[in-house]
């Protein structure tokens, strides 16, 4: 800094001492040409000298700054050289002096550094271990200027002994051509260049985080081109690239995605725990182990890329800075390189699932439009969960949306205890397939249903009452969220086997804003469709979820669909004659959608609903106002989740109550098993049998003690119904 200062300060006065010097040379020659005769070559002289002088005088009035800065001349420039030469001189006499007292310490510290690094360092981990260290010592690197001032002196001490032994090295190769300097990666000699604004900005800054493990190169005079990087840029930018190094060498590979794999990794992990563990204790060994120079095998190129001290990078020219950076941007990208290519194949966005391997199949459950679903258990927990493998082989250009869609929306969604709960995300052997992991739920709605009809029995209104409360709040939780499900129905409703209902699949949900966006109208199953999708709008919301809430609460009831369509005409002509055919007072802007322009429909009457379940005793009156509530033509009117769920039919002003989930009869599930059993497979019941034989039969069997079933035919047959059996 003081060199810079006295410098430019000479450099200022040179120049006011050149303009002194012309001003004078002008004036003196001024008063010769006028003693002196008037002959023409005079003149001319005088005039010449004087143009000379003003636009010297000019141009040390507009360009004092620049002056002061700019490139010196040739002997200013040498003279600055030699100063600095002489400087350094000094200081490596004093270095000498001071390190022979110490020499002897020091080989002491390094033969124990030695002896360190050998116990520590594993065969054949060699690389790996370097890096890990290196990233040690780099993370130190940017803690320095925290350290105590007693461990940078010890530093200090260290370092000078390295240079010392280098410099004898140097002595040795003062032989060596430039040619073979260059062969071995050395930098090319330049002529020496100084431009002393550049070095002004670069001593402004700290240096407190560079290595100390630096080696002056006073033979190599560099150019400097580029002054706006300073190696503290360059250490963040390694020390970030670092961090990430050593995520990646995490038990990652091309095998094994699991996080809970037990492989060799963890052996590495361990290695570099205990390193860790050592640098806290103790940041000089590690740092000592770091140290190439103390490595019998050190190469010409180690010597240069180090990163110099701070106070010896300030008595560095600006060209040697130059060198450093660019030495170390270099080692840089050679050792990115080199890590980059250790790495194994990887999709960023799938890594860190697991491998489907790490579950057993144990049977499947069922095929549905977007996947196929199996019941799985997971080897290490013994857990069941069920495993929808999502269909790749359907979508040709990439990742499907829909699994995209399902993956995303449950995850947002899934935490509701009415909503399933995605466990993880698979992925398949060979990576070209996706599983979603879910909590296995034994029981889908629509079997269920199924079963119940076969066998005459119903839901009371009490379960009614409690699965639609279910299904209402999953909704209610999913709407807030802004998500439509888009796919209601009882095939997508689960049970448990506790009496909780879930809502699955959501292949069709999408997320909807305010104000609404436009998206298709073929969505939802066609029985559970709303009115206004069948109309054909565009611009639709949470009431197409409602609609299909209805239609399901229906059929919690019926134990059938309410509205089986056809097809979409079909469709929309049973929901007006079950509701009535709508008008512009009933449903205001029915008329211009589009489906309604293109149709005709026929007049049926309003609401022949509640003679269905108020007549066939079906629902009472308030449980029908929810119905009713729910299957409003005009999906402004329609109730929303919040509002059906605030409904008396759910409170406990009138009987039934909602029943406990609980106390939920249970059922055999279809999805333990690979089909449910068909009812001809139903266990034979004996006694039964007695009931369709004759009395006479009966009273002769029981005489001779013989039980219908144990009668063959041929002797004598039996009268009974075989259909019933
Ligand atoms: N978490 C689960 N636990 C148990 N069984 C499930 C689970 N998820 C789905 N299933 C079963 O798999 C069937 C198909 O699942 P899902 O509806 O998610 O697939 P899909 O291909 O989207 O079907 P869809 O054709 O209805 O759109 C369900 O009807 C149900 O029987």
């Amino acid at each position: 800094m003081s060199d810079h200062k006295e410098s430019s300060h000479d450099e200022g006065e040179l120049s006011d001492e050149s303009h002194k010097r012309s001003n004078r040379a002008s004036s003196s020659e001024e008063a010769k040409s006028t003693s002196s005769s008037k002959g023409l070559e005079s003149k001319m002289r005088e005039s010449i000298l004087s143009r000379l002088s003003k636009r010297k005088q000019s141009e040390s009035d507009d360009d004092t700054t620049e002056q002061r800065f700019s490139i010196q001349p040739k002997d200013a420039q040498k003279a600055k050289e030699e100063r600095y030469r002489e400087k350094e001189r000094e200081r490596r006499k004093e270095r000498e002096h001071r390190d022979d007292r110490r020499g002897e310490r020091e080989v002491e510290t390094r033969q124990k550094d030695r002896d360190f690094k050998g116990r520590h360092e594993k065969p054949g981990r060699d690389v790996k271990s370097h890096e890990h260290r290196h990233h040690h010592h780099r993370k130190h690197e940017g803690d320095q200027h925290r350290r105590p001032e007693r461990d940078r002196s010890s530093d200090r001490d260290a370092d000078k002994h390295r240079r010392r032994e280098d410099r004898n090295k140097d002595r040795h190769r003062k032989s060596r051509t430039p040619d073979e300097d260059q062969l071995k990666g050395s930098p090319i000699k330049k002529p020496r260049h100084t431009n002393n604004q550049e070095e002004a900005k670069l001593f402004d800054r700290g240096f407190s985080v560079l290595d100390p493990n630096y080696k002056t190169k006073e033979k190599e005079v560099l150019v400097v081109e580029d002054v706006e990087m300073s190696p503290i840029e360059i250490l963040e930018e390694k020390d970030e690239k670092e961090i990430v190094e050593v995520i990646i060498d995490s038990p990652v590979g091309p095998k094994k995605y699991s996080k809970f794999e037990s492989d060799p990794e963890s052996d590495h992990d361990e290695q570099g725990k205990v390193e860790s563990e050592n640098d806290d204790e103790d940041d000089d060994v590690v740092e000592v182990l770091d140290d190439p120079l103390n490595s019998d095998d050190e190469s010409d190129d180690d010597k240069y890329n180090r990163t110099p001290e701070d106070r010896e990078w300030e008595d560095m020219t600006e060209a040697e800075q130059r060198l450093h950076r660019e030495a170390m941007k270099k080692r840089h990208a050679v050792r990115q390189k080199a890590l980059i290519s250790q790495l194994p194949v990887f999709y960023p966005g799938l890594m860190g699932c697991r491998n489907i391997d790490e579950y057993e199949c144990v049977n499947r459950v069922d095929e549905g439009t977007f996947g196929v679903v199996y019941r799985g258990k997971d080897k290490r927990t013994d857990e069941i969960v069920a495993l929808k493998r999502l269909k790749m082989e359907k979508e040709k250009e990439g990742f499907p949306i829909t699994a995209l869609r399902e993956i995303n929306m449950l995850l947002k969604a899934g935490n509701h205890p009415n909503i399933v709960n995605v466990k993880e995300i698979l992925l398949g052997s060979n990576m070209d397939k996706i599983y979603m992991a879910m909590e296995f739920v034994e029981h889908d709605m629509k079997s269920l249903l199924d079963t119940m009809s076969r066998r005459n029995k119903r839901f009371s209104i009490g379960e009614q009452k409690t699965l639609m409360s279910q299904l209402l709040s999953g909704i209610e939780h999913m709407h807030k969220l802004w998500i439509l499900h888009r796919d209601l129905k009882t095939s997508n409703l689960l049970m448990s086997h506790t009496g909780v209902l879930k809502i699955a699949d959501f292949g069709l949900a999408r997320e909807y804003g305010d104000p609404l966006r436009k998206f298709t109208s073929i969505v939802v199953t066609l029985w559970y469709r709303s009115p206004e999708l069948l109309l054909g709008t565009r611009l639709y919301s949470t009431p197409v979820d409602m609609w299909s809430v209805g239609c399901i609460m229906a059929e919690f009831i019926l134990l059938k669909p309410l509205f089986p369509g056809r097809g979409e005409l079909e469709q929309i002509k049973k929901i007006f004659m079950e509701l009535g055919t709508p008008t512009e007072a009933i449903w205001p802007g029915v008329t211009e959608l589009d489906g309604w322009k293109a149709l005709t429909f026929e007049k049926y009457p309003y609401n022949q609903l509640r003679k269905k379940f108020l007549a066939g005793r079906l629902l009472n009156d308030t449980g029908f106002k929810l119905l009713n509530g729910l299957l409003t033509l005009d999906p402004k009117n329609r109730f929303s989740a919040s509002q059906a769920l605030d409904h008396e039919w759910f409170t406990f002003r009138e009987e039934p109550y909602p029943v406990p989930p609980e106390e939920f009869p249970t059922f055999p599930a279809k999805s333990e098993q690979n089909k449910a059993p068909p009812p001809a497979a139903k266990p034979k019941q004996p006694e039964n049998r007695m009931a369709h034989v004759d009395p006479e039969t009966a009273k002769l069997l029981k005489q001779f003690e013989v039980r219908p079933e144990q009668v063959k035919p041929g002797g004598f047959s039996l009268k009974f119904d075989p259909t019933r059996f």
